[in-house]
Parts: C-alpha cells; sequence; structure tokens
C-alpha cells in the first residue's frame, strides 16, 4: 500500500491505497517500513512522500474508527515520529487534498510543497473528532494561535497560496509535483534538520493564548451551537501554548479518545457514510447505479417562473446546462428572470461566483411563454403549483411537444408520479424532480420513481442531482414521498402540541435545543403561513371536504386550524411581518413572541373546549419525533425508501435535521427501538385519532427481538422476510 522507488538518490514512498489514499494499517505499516529502509540505505539522501492516484492523502481511514480491532500499531502518531526523527530530510509532496491525518503527515516531514491546485484542511471537526495526531500541537507552531484554532474548528480547507501564506508550506509549485519534489529535495539535503522538527520549536504567539482563545470561544459557540467537538479543538489548541509539546500531545490524546466514544461522533461519522450511501441508488427490479447509464443531457427546460422554478433554473446555469424558462405570462416571465439574475448577483456579492461567470449563466438561460419552444430540450422540470389536473395537461401537452427522447419531470412535493405519467404515451420518461426551497440554496434533490419509470430515466435524473451539487436520494412514489409524508407527523404534532398547552416559543426553543437550527414555527413564518394554508385547502378540496377554523376531525383523522386563525387575520409570516411570531422591519432575522399569538391560541382552545396543561419538553421531543420515526418505519417498511439511510440525509438537508444526532432513524437506533415501539403505542392509546401514532408494524417486528438489531440489518425485516 506504499510503493518504495529509489530514483537516484531519492526514496520515493508513494501511498497507494484508492480512492483517497486513506491511511489504513497497512499504510501505516509501510510507511514506518519505507522510512526505515531508506535511513538504512547509505545510497539515499533524501526522501519524498506522494500520494498515487488524485489525492495526496485523505486522512485516516474512518472505517477503522468504529472497530477498534483496526486500530492495531503503528498508529499514526508512532508513524509521524518514525519521519520526524528521520536522519535524511523527509518532504512530503502534495496534490490534490491533504486532509486531517493526510495534513498531519505532512507536518511530521520536515518540508512540505504543493500542487497550486491542492487544498489542506483538518476536517476531523466533522466527524465529531479533533486531529488526534498532534495536529492540534503542529498547526499553531507554524500558523499562529488564532489561525489554526479557526482552521482546526471550522474544519474548512485552504488553497495551497493560503497554506504558502500561512506558513504551513514551504513552497506552491506549478509543474508536476514529483518533479519539483525531486528538485526541492536535492536542494536541502545537508541542511540542519532539527529547526524543521516542528516538535523542537515553541508557538511563537503563546503568551496571547488566552486573549484568543476567549475570543475563538464565543464565535465558536454562537456558529457550532449544541457541538462538542469544536471547543475540544480550541482547548487543544490552547494547550499547545500552554504546555510542553509532550504533555500537549498527551492531553490531544485524552480529548480525541473521550470524542471518539461520544454520541454526537459517532452520528457525524454515520452521516458521513449516510451521505455518501445515498448515491448508491437501488431500484426493485435490480437495476442500480452500477449497472445503468444516465442519458446525456445538453438543454433543458423549466416550466413555472415562481419562486421554484426560477430557483431550479439557477441551479441548473450554475452547472452550464442550458435552460429555457417557460412562463404564459410574460410579465410573470420577466419577473422570474428578474428573480434570477438577483439570485446570481447575490452570489457575486458573496464573491461566490465572478460578474463574468455570472454573465455566462445569463447567457445561457433563455425565457418563452408557450411550451412549443421546449420541442427540442433533453429535459424538462415542470414546477407550477401543486393541482393534480394542472399538471397533468402540461405533461400531456409536453408528451406532444417534446422530441421522444425527452425526460419530463415533476417537482411536485406531494403528487402521485404515477397519475402524472399516466398522462403521456412515455410514462417511462417520467420521474419527479422534488427540489426543497430556495432551491438554489437547499443541498437536497429528492428524486421520486414511478412504477412505469425506467433505469435509465432514474439513472439520468440522480446523475443530474450530482452534476448540480445536490446530495440526492431515490425514493418510490407515494402521497409526499419520504420528505413530505414524514415530516408532516413532525409538523402535525407541533400543531396539536400548541392546542394542549404550549405556545410556539416554547415548542421552538425545545426542538432547538435538541439541535434543529430552527424551530417549526419559525421555519413555518419563513416559508409562509399562506403556503401550508394553500396545501390544506388543495387537500381538503381533492378529499371533498369544507375545512374551516371550526375544524376538528375529518374521517375520524384529529386536525388542527390554529395556523388557518393567523392566515385569516393576514399574519403569514415574516412577508407581512407577523405569523406565529412578531418582526421588526429593521431586523426580520429576529423572531419576537407575540401576545397576540398566545391570544389567538387560547381563544381556539377555548372555542374548541380543549382543556390545557404544561407539557414537559420530553414529551415535546417525543411527540414530534417518534411521530415522525413510525411513519420512518412505515416507509421502510413500503420500500418507499431503500435504507434508513436515505430518510436520515433527507431529514438532514431538507429539513436540518442535527448531523450529530444522525437523523430520525439513526436517532431511533440510539434511543433503542424497544423504547421507541412502547412510547408509539403509549400515544397512540392517547391520541387514536391520530393515524400517524398506529405503530409500525416493521417497528413492531424490530422491537420484539430480545437484542437491538443494528441499522445495517433493518431492511431484512420488511415484507416479513424476518420475523
Ligand atoms: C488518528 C486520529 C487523527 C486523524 C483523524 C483523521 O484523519 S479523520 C479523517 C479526516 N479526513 C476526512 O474527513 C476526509 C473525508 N473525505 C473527504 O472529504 C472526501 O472523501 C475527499 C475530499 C477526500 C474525496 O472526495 P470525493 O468526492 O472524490 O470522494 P468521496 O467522498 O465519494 O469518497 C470516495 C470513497 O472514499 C471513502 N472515503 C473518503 N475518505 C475516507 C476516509 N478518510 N476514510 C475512509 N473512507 C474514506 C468514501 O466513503 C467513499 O467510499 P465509497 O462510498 O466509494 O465506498
Amino acid at each position: 500500500m506504499v510503493d518504495y522507488i529509489i530514483d537516484q538518490n531519492l526514496a520515493i514512498l508513494a501511498v497507494n491505497n484508492p480512492p483517497v489514499n486513506a491511511l489504513s494499517h497497512h499504510v501505516r505499516e509501510g510507511l514506518v517500513e519505507g522510512i526505515k529502509k531508506a535511513n538504512a540505505n547509505d545510497q539515499v539522501t533524501a526522501i519524498v512522500i506522494i500520494g498515487k492516484g488524485k489525492i495526496f492523502c485523505s486522512g485516516a481511514d474512518i472505517r477503522e474508527f468504529s472497530n477498534h480491532a483496526a486500530i492495531k500499531d503503528p498508529v499514526l502518531t508512532s508513524v509521524g515520529h518514525t519521519i520526524e526523527n528521520s536522519g535524511k530530510p523527509v518532504i512530503s509532496a502534495i496534490h490534490g487534498n491533504a486532509l486531517g491525518g493526510g495534513l498531519e503527515v505532512a507536518l511530521f516531514c520536515h518540508y512540505r510543497i504543493a500542487s497550486e491546485s491542492a487544498r489542506v484542511g483538518f476536517p476531523e471537526v466533522l466527524i465529531g473528532i479533533l486531529p488526534g495526531a498532534e495536529g492540534t500541537v503542529r498547526l499553531p507552531r507554524l500558523s499562529g494561535l488564532s489561525f489554526a484554532m479557526d482552521m482546526i474548528a471550522s474544519g474548512k480547507q485552504i488553497n495551497a497560496k493560503d497554506a504558502f501564506k500561512h506558513g504551513i508550506l514551504d513552497k506552491v509549485c506549478t509543474g508536476n509535483i514529483l518533479e519539483e519534489a525531486k528538485d526541492f529535495a536535492k536542494k536541502v539535503i545537508g541542511q540542519p534538520l532539527d529547526s524543521r522538527r516542528l516538535s523542537r520549536i515553541n508557538v511563537e504567539d503563546a503568551s496571547n493564548v488566552d486573549a484568543v482563545f476567549e475570543v475563538a470561544l464565543a464565535q465558536v459557540k454562537k456558529k457550532y451551537k449544541g457541538q462538542i467537538a469544536p471547543i475540544y479543538c480550541l482547548k487543544s489548541v490552547r494547550n499547545s501554548a500552554k504546555m510542553s509539546f509532550d504533555k500537549a500531545a498527551a492531553e490531544e490524546r485524552r480529548l480525541i479518545t473521550e470524542l471518539m466514544l461520544g454520541y454526537q461522533s459517532i452520528a457525524l461519522r454515520y452521516s458521513f457514510f449516510a451521505e455518501r450511501s445515498a448515491s448508491k441508488w437501488r431500484l426493485p427490479c435490480g437495476a442500480s447505479v452500477n449497472n445503468t447509464k444516465p442519458s446525456k443531457i445538453e438543454s433543458t427546460g423549466v416550466i413555472g417562473a415562481g419562486t421554484m422554478g426560477s430557483g431550479i433554473a439557477v441551479c441548473l446555469i450554475r452547472a452550464g446546462i442550458p435552460v429555457i424558462l417557460v412562463e404564459k405570462d410574460p410579465k410573470m416571465l420577466e419577473k422570474g428572470m428578474e428573480t434570477i439574475s438577483g439570485i446570481l448577483d447575490g452570489s457575486v456579492k458573496l464573491k461566490r461566483m465572478t460578474p463574468g461567470q455570472k454573465a455566462k449563466c445569463m447567457e445561457i438561460l433563455k425565457g418563452a411563454t408557450s411550451l412549443d419552444k421546449l420541442s427540442n430540450v433533453d429535459l424538462v422540470i415542470e414546477a407550477v403549483y401543486e393541482n393534480l389536473e394542472l399538471k397533468r395537461q402540461i405533461f400531456a401537452q409536453l408528451d406532444k411537444v417534446c422530441k421522444p427522447s425527452t425526460l419530463l419531470c415533476s417537482n411536485t412535493s406531494t403528487l402521485d408520479i404515477d397519475k402524472i405519467a399516466s398522462a403521456t404515451n412515455r410514462p417511462d420518461k417520467v420521474v419527479g424532480t422534488h427540489f426543497f426551497a430556495p432551491a438554489f440554496i437547499m443541498r437536497l434533490l429528492e428524486n421520486v420513481y414511478g412504477s412505469k419509470t425506467s433505469p435509465t430515466t432514474v439513472a439520468t435524473v440522480m446523475e443530474l442531482g450530482r452534476r448540480i451539487g445536490k446530495v440526492t436520494v431515490l425514493v418510490k412514489t407515494c402521497y409526499g414521498f419520504v420528505g413530505n409524508r414524514t415530516h408532516q407527523c413532525f409538523g402535525a404534532e407541533a400543531s396539536f402540541l400548541l392546542e394542549e398547552g404550549c405556545l410556539p416559543q416554547d415548542i421552538d426553543q425545545v426542538l432547538e435545543e435538541f439541535g434543529m437550527a430552527m424551530g417549526p414555527f419559525k421555519v413555518s413564518d419563513l416559508s409562509g403561513i399562506d403556503v401550508g394554508w394553500r396545501i390544506r385547502q388543495e387537500v381538503a378540496k381533492a378529499a371533498g371536504f369544507k375545512l374551516t377554523t371550526e375544524t376538528r376531525y375529518h374521517n375520524g383523522e384529529r386536525i388542527s386550524t390554529v395556523g388557518d386563525s393567523l392566515f385569516e387575520m393576514g399574519r403569514y409570516g415574516i412577508k407581512t411581518g407577523k405569523g406565529w411570531y412578531k418582526y421588526d422591519p429593521t431586523n426580520l432575522r429576529k423572531p419576537v413572541p407575540d401576545s397576540d399569538v398566545a391570544d389567538v391560541i387560547l381563544d381556539h382552545c377555548a372555542k374548541m373546549g380543549l382543556q390545557r396543561c404544561k407539557i414537559p419538553p420530553q414529551e415535546i421531543i417525543e411527540r414530534c419525533l417518534f411521530a415522525a420515526v413510525n411513519e420512518c418505519f412505515r416507509v421502510l417498511e413500503e420500500r418507499v425508501a431503500e435504507k434508513p439511510e436515505d430518510i436520515d440525509v433527507i431529514w438532514q438537508y431538507g429539513f436540518s435535521f442535527p448531523r450529530y444526532a444522525g437523523g430520525p432513524m439513526f436517532y431511533a437506533s440510539q434511543v433503542g427501538l424497544k423504547r421507541v415501539y412502547e412510547r408509539v403505542c403509549f400515544y397512540h392509546e392517547k391520541f387514536p385519532y391520530s393515524s400517524h401514532w398506529i405503530p409500525s408494524d416493521l417497528l413492531r417486528k424490530l422491537a420484539s427481538h430480545s437484542v437491538e438489531i443494528p441499522m445495517s440489518q433493518w431492511k431484512e425485516f420488511v415484507n416479513g422476510s424476518k420475523l
């Protein structure tokens, strides 16, 4: 796993562990052997460590962290000490990325050079740990404390130019990295090595450490609310300035061990692999990412220039994919084009794009007022409002207008893809592409296949998701798919809690303390109370009943209409300055609890004869989360989602479920399925008029086992395949 090559008087150690040169046990062994061999060879005057393939090194092998038996000697620090103590200079030659343990390997070397396109960083914090192979003790000796604290606690990667500026690199190269490393090595042969050994030098700005730490701590607590690892990162860097090198390194080892065993790190490591597993789609027929080729998509159409359509068009043109934006009403079309231009201006302002790049995006965007203009595009995404009849009409028309190979996608957030597909003669080329609002910001794309969608169509929209930078998950059609269907139970329970004793701010606070970025009522104010109202009205209309603020039940199902009272008062949320909260027009980011809302809720309860009482935080969490978890198990049972990881990724990227809590399925696995099942049964008995509390059969089966069944085996219990 480490190739040993002699090139004139140099020993080249090339890490060869595809795909990303992780520092697995054999790599660590190979590095130690290579350094020893080179030192024992009188002909060798210097050593170069390089990575084979597209990257220098992605760091420690994260899979080993959950399997302690795999963390065998030599551990990374002893590999590092062998490198640092080498009597011959060791130069790391970085291309692609040097991340985590990969950057630590470089910091053990006496010299570091990198290609100008290389990036370095310590992403450990993103998996809930810290750079525990002396990274927190070595980096400040090169870059100073403030920069080291920021880089380590944020997990951000920096480019070679910045790494050079902050003392991490000795040279940025423009030519072939190996050739430049050989030239560099020849120049440093014979130079004294002691001053190049980071363990032998001091942190220059050590006297400022307390002041630097306090500033960094205040920022980290605000930015990474609820997360433990960023704070540990700061503490460990602080130790580097307060203790001897060896003592700080020992303390670093203690801190990483504590983090590694903690819930947050276990959840974050799970999340790392869950996200990657989402792209590995598979259909029940056996077609999968491994055996199905996507079609080429070189041109697209987007129908509807409203919020969703404009946002989707931005995603496509940003990735260099031409778009024809179709909107019947020329004024609406013009407004949509302005919205798109405004969104891109925002990116230019934030320096995420240059004015030249914006101009290029706008060049590949064309407007049209008729579907006829889509005759030649490869793929169309319909993004009109949520109405089945309207969508069927559009799809029937597209079927006539578009070339036979065009894929027809719907951005529906709830409707059955089969019902849309049956309006065409090409149901195999019809698929759901459910973007989350705002589409140009939210990273999730929920792709939805119907009973006739072909594997090629699925492969194409999954690949499209990757091209436009989305985290893309494949699910089967049903009302609301995975995201909205399971989230609806969460929202319903939050509304019922208002009727039973809570105020919006109570529920938001508890769920934010749990880790949600925003509570459900703040989210509702952001997305618009009118949007929720319109959806509820549509659903009621389709079911043939009239929904009023007096309605409490329909078809034996409990309904809450408190939000509808706010709608009728014109309180639509942030856009009207009032919703579940009130907003100062000069600070729309700060929701302020409003006694008028409390009055509306109390009135509503009095009118309906509902008794209110104090509800403890634990019940708020259980009611909202376990209702959703139960529905998630049903989704798995019906194979709407193929694996629990897909559901968790949807919750993380669609509803800001904290990555450090893993997602509803991971959370349930940690609580224990027996306990979850017991509580679901308890609430089912207490609330017989909410069908989302009817216990899932799959959950029951899994909970009935005397030992907890690991998540990776839950699938085996679907369809009665195991009892
Ligand atoms: C000792 C204590 C101190 C040290 C701590 C550390 O170093 S902690 C580590 C600190 N380092 C990090 O946190 C870096 C994490 N890695 C990354 O950020 C990215 O993978 C990348 C930028 C290296 C490449 O991006 P890309 O889009 O080109 O590729 P991709 O992302 O799709 O990955 C391809 C495959 O490689 C897999 N895999 C990747 N890395 C690791 C790993 N370290 N380990 C194991 N596996 C890893 C990944 O799961 C996937 O497998 P699959 O699904 O094909 O079976």
